[in-house]
């Protein structure tokens, strides 16, 4: 598999942005980019215009004095008449193409096959730079077909230079170090703001705790409110105050090279005016010409300088987000098996979180035998959530290699596989929808299925939420919303745990500690229903459950027992209390507590 943590290359990035803006607009953006280079034409000529109009009047010759006149009356209203037009296909084609891109960018980071981009802190970074840079997306267009049109403008008028003396065209030389600056100033302000990305981050994430309701309340009980707001104040310094740095010695470079230009341009008027027999118009040309290469020069760094600094940076993200996207099921060239026979194995796996010191995970071997219940065991942080979101695929493993029926997991996409899991995880997610949604998702092509709704808050025993619902499944949850109605967290949990039901046939159930907020008694009811389900069930499927409840814990088939990141115990409830080794104690612990 090839993914690479560095951004693509520029060129073939943007390259890549155009192909997608030509399949998704194909006429706007071919008549907005010959509209841009068509209005860049008669603007550059106008100096010609001049120069005819002075010889043609120091010559007396009424013809070429009329020629004159009428090109520069044609210039100046096709320069207005074009760029007007122009203008406004650019703005249809950006207004198309910024929805586009937003959809394209919202899909790719949903759908990458792991989690692993919403916690890598480089990665974090990357994408916070991208969110706000989609919407802005558009100029990368816009700016290049300027560019194009400011070098056409060059071109022009150096070759009407050149028709003066080919000299002339030296002058572009004293303009390359502004060609140099211009590139060079965004690269560096663009790496300082990501080294300090994460600080305007941190700052950002602090003025959401100090101003969004759900940290609301552990926000006064602890007081921390006023240190919240001083903090993020520290924060954005820091992150500002590198950057003003770079910009203020950038923007030194930039003057500097900017008088080199300077003193080129007065050499050559002076090398006209004095050092060539040239005519009054040719000295007109020069001084037209020159001050227009001038303009040129500077709009065309600076447009390359947009182009280099935010909308090309902004496209290399976007580029690296596909290829990031797209790594993951490169080599998945495997179904997934429509029923288990022998199960899943991990092999030697162990796995270690981007920026982690410590793995969560080392050396697992283990077997999870088909139509088996088996239980996760440990304590907090043992390592049993990482084994949970490693045969979901939600993580790969750093190395070793987890096995489905005896086909590599790393072969088998990744949605495919996803498919045929249900379940619930500890942090779920509170969708504010109308409770039938809520739940339906849990299935999308059954969104809308009452009757497979309705089962599945049965298997989640969450009848009695949505009786208390004053339009039961109608309901709309959330009271921020017209109508909306608040439940609590128990009952939240039992939602989604119905939506983890919704799949009425899959290979792997996943029971995560969702039903920690239910009560011993009742969580236990609802494992045996799971346990007896899957044991019945034609297509080998695997429950694995995770619970600190030993009272369900010690109905599974199989119970793994991991410690500090190792397997240490696995065997049946008798068969580890007879070992007598950490289950045990684990068990008599909790037990004698409940005693
Ligand atoms: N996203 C993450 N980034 C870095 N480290 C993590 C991340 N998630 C978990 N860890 C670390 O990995 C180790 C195992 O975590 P894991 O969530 O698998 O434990 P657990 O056994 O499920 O704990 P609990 O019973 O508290 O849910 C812990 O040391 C934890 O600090």
């Amino acid at each position: 598999m090839t993914r690479s943590d560095d951004l693509p290359k520029a060129i073939p990035a943007m390259w890549r942005l155009c192909k997608l803006g030509y399949q998704h607009e194909p006429g706007l953006l071919v008549f907005a980019f010959a509209m841009t280079l068509l209005a860049a034409l008669p603007d550059a000529l106008l100096a010609l215009w001049l120069k005819v109009l002075a010889d043609g009047v120091l010559r007396g010759d009424r013809r070429a004095v009329f020629l004159a006149a009428a090109g520069m009356a044609l210039s100046v209203t096709a320069t207005w008449f074009l760029r007007t037009l122009s203008a406004r296909i650019s703005r249809r084609f950006r207004d198309r193409v910024t929805i586009m891109l937003e959809a394209h960018v919202a899909r790719l980071q949903a759908t990458v096959a792991t989690v692993e981009h919403h916690e890598r802190r480089d990665y974090l970074d990357r994408l916070s730079v991208l969110r706000k840079q989609v919407f802005v997306l558009d100029h990368m267009y816009m700016s290049l077909f300027s560019t194009c049109g400011w070098i056409l403008r060059l071109v022009v008028t150096i070759a009407l230079l050149m028709s003066i003396n080919p000299l002339l065209a030296l002058l572009v030389l004293f303009a390359v170090p502004t060609v140099i600056s211009s590139s060079w100033r965004p690269g560096v302000e663009r790496q300082t703001e990501e080294k300090n990305a994460s600080h305007q981050r941190l700052a950002d994430h602090l003025f959401r705790t100090a101003t969004s309701p759900a940290p609301g309340k552990d926000v006064r009980v602890t007081g921390i409110g006023p240190s919240l707001v001083t903090d993020r104040r520290s924060e954005w310094e820091r992150w500002y105050g590198p950057i003003a740095r770079v910009r203020w010695t950038s923007a030194g470079w930039h003057a500097a090279a900017w008088a080199i230009f300077g003193a080129g341009y007065v050499a050559a008027v002076l090398f006209v005016a004095t050092g060539l027999d040239a005519s009054v118009g040719a000295v007109l040309l020069i001084l037209a010409a020159g001050a227009r290469l001038s303009s040129y020069i500077g709009a065309t760094v600076g447009e390359i300088g947009f182009l280099r600094g935010i909308w090309l940076d902004g496209s290399r993200r976007l580029v690296w987000l596909e290829n990031y996207a797209a790594s993951f099921d490169l080599d998945a060239d495997l179904p997934v098996p429509s029923r288990l026979v022998d199960g899943i194995r991990l092999e030697g796996v162990s796995f270690r979180y981007a920026g982690a010191e410590k793995v969560a995970l080392d050396n697992v071997s283990l077997h999870l035998p088909a139509r088996k219940v088996i239980a996760v065991v440990g304590e907090n942080g043992a390592g049993k959530s990482t084994l949970v979101k490693l045969i979901a695929k939600l993580y790969e493993p750093t190395s070793g290699r987890i096995l489905l029926d005896g086909q590599p997991l790393a072969r088998i996409p990744a949605d495919a596989w996803r498919d045929r899991i249900a379940g619930a995880f500890q942090d779920f997610f509170r969708f504010e929808f109308q409770a039938r949604h809520s739940v339906g998702l849990g299935d999308l092509p059954r969104l809308d299925d009452e009757a497979a709704v309705t089962a599945a808050v049965g298997r989640a025993g969450a009848d009695d939420v949505v009786e208390r619902l004053e339009e039961g499944l109608d309901t709309q949850l959330g009271s921020t919303w017209p109508g909306g109605a608040e439940i609590s967290f128990g009952q939240w949990q039992k939602l989604a745990l119905a939506r983890g039901f919704m799949r009425d046939k899959p290979l792997l159930l996943v029971l995560d500690e969702p039903t920690a907020a239910l009560d011993a008694e009742t969580e236990h009811a609802l494992f045996e229903r799971y346990a007896e389900a899957a044991r019945s069930s034609t297509d080998g499927r695997i429950t694995v459950l995770v619970s600190h409840r030993f009272s369900t814990v010690r109905m599974a088939d199989l119970i793994i027992v991991l410690d500090g990141a190792h397997v240490i115990e696995t065997g049946t409830h008798n068969s580890l209390m007879t070992l007598g080794g950490h289950y045990a104690d684990l068990y008599n612990l909790q037990a004698t507590a409940y005693r």
